[in-house]
């Protein structure tokens, strides 16, 4: 994800609550049109109790004893009404029974409009989570983590929170229209007097919108700031505490509060005066109204009080959709964001819809890297790989040594298919994966990274992540095989220690033990160790490798170590430099060659000044 928060695109007020609302209708199209259905049956239930006012203060006005009114040669809307007498009785009954059945609408769209919001923000968080983990491996490594973690999190909230604004929104403009229709029924001009002057205010309030708009994206830059400081000093907490770096941390935070803070004052400030002035404008509108309908158009006193009435609700109702359009402009920038973000992961998704995968079957002769060339930044003059060739035989083990930085990694990204070469071929078998078939490949792999991956959770369900159905006897010789055996049967519930937050009530050493134990139980055709063991003592490093040469013929390994023993039992060594390799043979011929690279690593092995030290002393 580029630094830059996305630009916001250009829609404004209600186009861009439209917009969302489509978004949210693909959740629902049904449901959608039932609760607007119900919506408008609402209103409509409303507005009519409203009308039934002016008989009632009519037959108020006239004094008449009988409290009835006759019907007959009245119109409302053009429509002639039935030639019948209604009583006072009638007419109040009809209201209490029009406000129930408004109850009974109000609920229906109110139980709907949440479901269909609650589908919304669900599937759209499913949609960002799934197109994260469909996604390319390249394309997900360029982005941020926090920016990823922050989108599924904090932005999916705001997204929420747009969604439930742009169906207030809806409802409030659906009211308008039915009240607009209502009051045409009563007085026509006063009907276009009253909406004329409300979408003029509106209209004039557009300064205040476009500050919202702003405000949004300063919101939207701070946010993602901070979450990405967040995730920054959570995962390098230990170090900052280690050499006090804490207060920077936090000074550091506070300023982008503070930032933010005064960015919401600001717009705190403006906006009331907004607010103020709208509200002020309306009373003038209102006020306005009285005179001229009384003064001017005529009208009789119940029908100017039924327009009062209805004026009173239509005027919150201006006012609601300036509040709800702003609030929407606010906090729509984390939409575009998202929808931008899913769009990009989408764009890149790995093979076909879903996480289709081709069956790849298990390889018989060899895993090839054919003059494979490969940059991490697209034009970036240095190469990871350059013109690499790499054979791993079927059933044999070959280990990659060489400088830090040299490429090994990006040699065990290829061979898992998460990276495609730029140059140069990868073939299985020598044929190359199709897309669908990279993920089909990876049913056939196990990857131990240095940095290992544990769920909060015990050691039996970190095992069974990979192999659900295996039994304990096959964990506890896996663990046998990783050399965990007996640290796992020293714990106190043993299998079924809990092993804290990414494994952290651990040592490295056996959090990697449980992670080799994870790989061995998977039984994989081919095992990709990347300094799998780099925190284990040689004892235990001794015990795997033991344990790997007992699978030689069986599996085929690629081992990428640093430390002698875990290179000791290979069959075939490849030396990267600077992404080239510059060295390879088989094991023994290269360990006879005194002055190649494979060689000196063993031989500075044996010379590290603490052996010196420790053989000088002995
Ligand atoms: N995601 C990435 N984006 C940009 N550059 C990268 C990325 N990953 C690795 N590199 C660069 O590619 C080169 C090879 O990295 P790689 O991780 O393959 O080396 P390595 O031999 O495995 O190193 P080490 O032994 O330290 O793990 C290095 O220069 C590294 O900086």
């Amino acid at each position: 994800m580029s630094d830059e928060a996305a630009p916001i695109r250009p829609l404004e007020g209600l186009r861009s609550a439209t917009a969302l609302v489509r978004a949210m209708a693909r959740f629902g199209r049904k449901r959608l049109a039932v609760a607007l259905t119900f919506l408008v049956l609402g209103n409509v239930t409303e507005g009519i109790s409203i009308l039934l006012l002016l008989p009632i203060l009519t037959l108020a006005g006239r004094g008449a004893p009988d409290y009835a009114i006759d019907l007959g040669g009245r119109h409302v809307l053009g429509y002639a009404l039935p030639d019948v007498s209604v009583g006072l009785e009638i007419l109040l009954g009809a209201i209490v029974v029009l406000v129930a059945l408004q109850a009974a609408f109000n609920r229906v769209k109110a139980v709907y409009l949440s479901d269909l919001l609650q589908d919304f923000a669900n599937g759209t968080r499913a949609g960002l989570f799934s197109a994260v983990a469909s996604a390319r491996w390249e394309t997900v490594v360029r982005m941020r983590r926090a920016d990823l973690e922050h989108a599924l999190t904090g932005e999916i909230d705001r997204i929420t929170f747009s969604g439930f604004v742009s169906l207030n929104l809806m409802q409030i403009v659906v009211g308008l229209a039915i009240y607009f229709v209502l009051c045409l029924a009563v007085s026509v001009p006063m009907t276009l007097f009253a909406f004329g002057f409300g979408l003029i205010a509106l209209l004039l309030l557009k300064p205040y919108r476009k500050l919202a708009e702003r405000f949004g994206q300063k919101i939207q830059s701070a946010r993602t700031v901070q979450a990405r400081l967040v995730s920054e000093f959570i995962s390098g907490l230990k170090t900052a505490r280690s050499m006090n770096q804490e207060p920077m941390h936090v000074a550091q935070f506070e300023r982008t509060l503070d930032a933010t803070k005064a960015d919401a004052h600001d717009y705190a400030r403006r906006n009331a005066l907004g607010n103020g002035l709208f509200q002020v404008a309306l009373a003038i509108g209102a006020a306005g109204f009285v005179l001229i309908s009384l003064r001017i158009a005529g009208l009789e006193m119940s029908q100017m009080l039924v327009l009062l009435v209805i004026l009173m609700r239509v005027t919150p109702r201006f006012q609601g959709v300036q509040a709800q359009v702003q609030a929407l402009l606010v906090d729509l920038p984390a939409w575009w964001r998202v929808a931008d973000l899913q769009q990009r992961l989408e764009a890149n998704r790995e093979g076909g819809r879903g996480f289709a995968s081709a069956p790849v079957p298990v390889p018989r002769q060899e895993i090839l890297l054919d003059r494979v060339t490969y940059r991490h930044k697209e034009g970036s003059e240095e190469a990871a790989l350059s013109d690499c060739t790499i054979r791993l035989p079927v059933g044999q083990a070959t280990a990659l040594i060489g400088a830090s930085g040299a490429g090994k990694s990006t040699v065990a990204d290829i061979v898992m298919g998460l990276i495609r070469p730029e140059a140069g071929r990868f073939l299985v078998d020598g044929r190359e994966l199709s897309e669908a078939e990279r993920r089909g490949w990876r049913e056939h792999l196990a990857y131990v990274p240095q940095e290992t991956f544990l769920l909060h959770d015990t050691i039996r369900a970190n095992l069974a992540i990979v192999a659900p159905q295996a039994t304990e006897a096959e964990m506890r010789e896996a663990l046998a095989d990783a050399a965990a055996d007996r640290f796992v049967a020293a714990l106190p519930d043993g299998l079924d220690t809990r092993v804290g937050d990414r494994g952290t009530l651990l040592s490295g050493g056996e959090r990697q033990r449980i992670a080799l134990a994870r790989a061995f139980l998977r039984r994989p055709a081919v095992l990709i160790l990347d300094e799998a063991t780099s925190a284990l003592d040689w004892e235990s490093q001794s015990r795997v490798a033991e344990a790997l040469a007992r699978r030689a013929g069986r599996m085929t390994v690629l081992t990428i170590a640093h430390r002698p023993s875990m290179v000791a039992f290979a069959d075939r060594v490849y030396t990267l430099e600077a992404g080239r390799v510059v060295e390879e043979g088989a094991m023994a011929d290269l360990m006879r060659n005194g002055e190649g690279h494979l060689a000196r690593m063993f031989a500075h092995e044996a010379s590290e000044p603490g052996r010196r030290r420790l053989a000088q002393g002995a």
